[in-house]
């Protein structure tokens, strides 16, 4: 009888045995399960956060800050790899082939079909460096530093920060060259660099056109007195004995003669640099941005720059202040700042006082080119 009773106990405890068993087992699988999508999660995150800050490193006024930025993002992602080694999980050797496999020396869209790379493509995570497809061509002094800080809030606009003067200045280094001077992007986005003397350089057109024919082009453009008068302020600023403007630009002090050898007068004769443009380029692969517009309502001519290059309109009015001290809209955050700011000290200087007979009659020189460009572009600026 005892024996039947321990039988029946020995029985029971092997029942209530497995049965803990299998809890146990069940508990162990879903808490591992748990686990394991909570890290994944987190490493996705970390890497996410990491790519998108890599991407939104930009350069700002120093070419030799491409470099920091290669080194910066390599570091970055380095250290997602080892945060994610830490956690313990597979994921974390996803992570560190994509911080192995990512070539930041290079400076080439590589291609590899290897199954690896397949999936970081799909992903979207193969951020390399692209030769422009848009170019800020000029002009210099019209607002060329305002556009390009304004277009590239959008997330899909990367900028080189810096002027990088390939066509204009480094032509022999080759594209390769040029291309290491662009930031990295990830597929989908648009890259872009801006040069104010490309406008005005003889040579631009036909190498921008051997790069790309399809290169988009963005021209802003100011009253050409006004941005004399600009040009003129910036190169006095760099030297403390220069000529008064009205000195400079008319022949023999008088206000006869405009001279127009004087670069601050020449640039601003648009219609013949942009007859030349026309050579190589048809005019819906131009884009004129008012320089004036672009100071009194940002949100719209930004606007149209991103319905130029097939952009979402992202950028708005929302992204702009106008700032009553500077005189010029600013921004409540940029790429490089989450706080709002302006422009630099050199971006709305004070101009000195001109002779209003000297600005007239520089009026009256300009006034036959400027109704060319109006008849070329199709756009009535309406300069004075
Ligand atoms: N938001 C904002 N903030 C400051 N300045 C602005 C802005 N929008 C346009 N501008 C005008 O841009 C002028 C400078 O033009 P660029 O950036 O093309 O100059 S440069 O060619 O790159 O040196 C600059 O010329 P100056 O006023 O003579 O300094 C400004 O009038």
């Amino acid at each position: 009888m005892y024996g039947s009773i321990w039988c029946h106990n020995l029985n029971l405890s092997s029942r209530n045995l497995a049965i803990a068993l299998v809890v146990c087992v069940t508990l162990v699988y879903f808490s591992y399960s748990f686990n394991a999508c909570i890290l994944a999660s987190i490493s996705r995150s970390l890497q996410e956060s990491t790519l998108s800050n890599l991407l939104m490193l930009q350069v700002r006024n120093d070419s030799d800050t491409v470099a920091t930025v290669a080194t910066a993002a390599s570091t970055a992602i380095d250290v997602v790899a080892t945060n994610a080694s830490a956690n313990g999980v597979s994921t974390a050797t996803n992570l560190s082939t994509t911080a192995s496999t990512i070539d930041f020396s290079a400076g080439l869209a590589s291609v590899d079909g290897a199954p690896k790379y397949q999936m970081l493509r799909q992903q979207g995570l193969r951020p390399s460096r692209h030769l422009p497809d848009t170019l800020i061509i000029g002009v210099k002094k019209s607002g060329t530093r305002a556009l390009l800080e304004f277009i590239r809030l959008h997330p899909d606009v990367r900028a080189a920060g810096s002027e990088v003067h390939f066509f204009d200045r480094h032509y022999q280094r080759g594209l390769r060259w040029y291309r290491h001077h662009m930031p990295y992007t990830i597929e989908g986005q648009i890259t872009m660099e801006k040069t104010p003397s490309y406008f005005v350089t003889k040579e631009v057109p036909q190498r921008v056109y051997h790069m790309n024919t399809a290169t988009k082009l963005l021209i802003v453009v100011r009253d050409p007195v006004t941005r004399a008068i600009s040009d003129y302020t910036q190169a006095a600023s760099k030297k403390a004995d220069m000529k008064r403007f009205e000195q400079l630009a008319f022949v023999n002090g008088s206000y006869s003669v405009v001279d127009t050898n004087w670069g601050p007068v020449k640039i601003g004769v648009y219609a013949r640099f942009l007859e030349h443009w026309l050579l190589y380029f048809p005019l819906s692969q131009l884009l004129f941005i008012s320089g004036e517009r672009l100071i009194m309502d940002p949100a719209y001519e930004i606007g149209r720059v991103q319905d130029f290059l097939g952009l979402k309109r992202v950028v708005t009015e929302k992204h702009f202040y106008f700032n009553a001290t500077k005189g010029f809209p600013c921004l409540f955050k940029s790429e490089a700042r989450s706080t709002p700011h302006c422009l630099g000290k050199t971006k709305g200087r004070n101009h000195p006082h001109i002779d209003t007979n000297a600005i007239d009659r520089l009026r009256e020189f300009y006034r036959p080119f400027n109704n060319k460009f109006y008849q070329l572009t199709g756009i009535n600026f309406a300069w004075p």
